[in-house]
């Protein structure tokens, strides 16, 4: 249903997307993972068509953005990160506004917004004005006005950052619900929990570059029965010889980031091999998408 090939998008020398290629079928989630300024904002944008690559193509329902915009983007819905409401019309009033900016009209219309409004949890709330609504009930409103055409392809731009648990619950569940409904959904995240959550299959990105790509199995696998350990302290870098036989992901001044396999039972050992009070913290991860992301780049996902 969404196709990317060979996508990039350079500003000067810097590449913030650079050869993108992955497709989302119909009916299954997935998840484009990487910390801030990773290149999942600019994928999404010239997916949506607000932004032009510089290089490759993208579909959507066997539409090109690029060559036939009207036709692909009548089977689109997006869910971009900065709200696009009114905040001086009631949540109805924006409902009806996009509503008919999307061809929508009379019963219809009524009903969407009726089925819409039921799937965010706003029902009670919709003759209220969008300035007296939560931050998180206003991203619930930003979502519902993207879905009331019922598109084939939904883009969500971290649709979760700064809500409440209770908003962030009703997102993902109606997220879930259009999944189960067949619709095509492209969500990116900067939150491990909600992609293993939600999505089929899972890309990860940093620099604008897709560094893994697969369901949550196949990445966690990628890190094989190995678990993360992290040591906080002082280090200095003529040390590095006391954790030979273990895998180095990263040695700083104050941070070592290192595998082992059954790190809990070897930890008295490995702590052993340094100086006396030379470790403040000692954080052992098991296999998950955070731990992945360090031993691909060396740095935390929320960086
Ligand atoms: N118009 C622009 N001009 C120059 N650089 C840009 C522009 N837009 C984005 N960038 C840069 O491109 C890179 C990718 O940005 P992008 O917004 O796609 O990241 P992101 O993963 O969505 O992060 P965030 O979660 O912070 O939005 C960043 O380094 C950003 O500073």
């Amino acid at each position: 249903m969404i196709k990317i090939q060979a996508l990039s998008k350079s500003y000067g020398q810097m590449m913030a997307a650079d050869d993108i290629n992955f497709n989302v079928e119909a009916g299954e989630i997935f998840g484009l993972l990487g910390p801030n300024g990773a290149g999942k904002s600019t994928t999404i944008n010239c997916i949506s068509g607000l932004l032009k690559p510089s290089l490759g193509e993208v579909s959507i329902n066997q539409h090109s953005v690029l060559s036939e915009p009207i036709h692909a983007k009548a089977s689109l819905g997006l869910v971009p990160q900065d709200l696009a409401l009114y905040e001086d019309l009631s949540g109805m009033e924006n409902l009806n506004f996009w509503g008919q900016a999307y061809g929508l009209s009379g019963d219809h219309l009524k009903q969407r917004i009726e089925t819409v409004l039921d799937q965010v949890g706003l029902t009670t709330r919709a003759k209220d004005l969008v300035n007296t609504y939560s931050g998180g009930m206003k991203r619930r409103l930003n979502f519902a006005c993207a879905i009331l055409h019922e598109p084939k392809a939904l883009l969500l731009d971290e649709p979760t950052v700064g809500v409440d648990p209770q908003s962030r619950e009703h997102l993902l569940s109606a997220v879930e619900q259009l999944k189960s409904q067949g619709t095509a959904v492209l969500y990116t995240t900067h939150y491990m929990e909600e992609a293993e959550r939600l999505c089929d299959r899972i890309a990860i990105i940093d620099h604008g570059k897709i560094i893994a790509t697969g369901t949550v199995n196949d990445l966690r696998s990628e890190m094989g029965e190995k678990d993360l350990i992290t040591l906080t302290g002082d280090f200095s870098q003529a040390d590095q010889s006391v954790i030979e036989g273990f895998e180095l992901i990263e040695w700083k001044d104050h941070t070592v980031r290192f595998m082992a396999e059954d790190a809990a039972g070897k930890l008295s050992d490995i702590l052993s091999r340094f100086e006396p009070g030379q470790i403040k913290q000692t954080a052992v991860q098991q296999a998950n998408l955070e731990s992945l992301f360090i031993k691909l780049t060396g740095r935390e996902l929320r960086d």
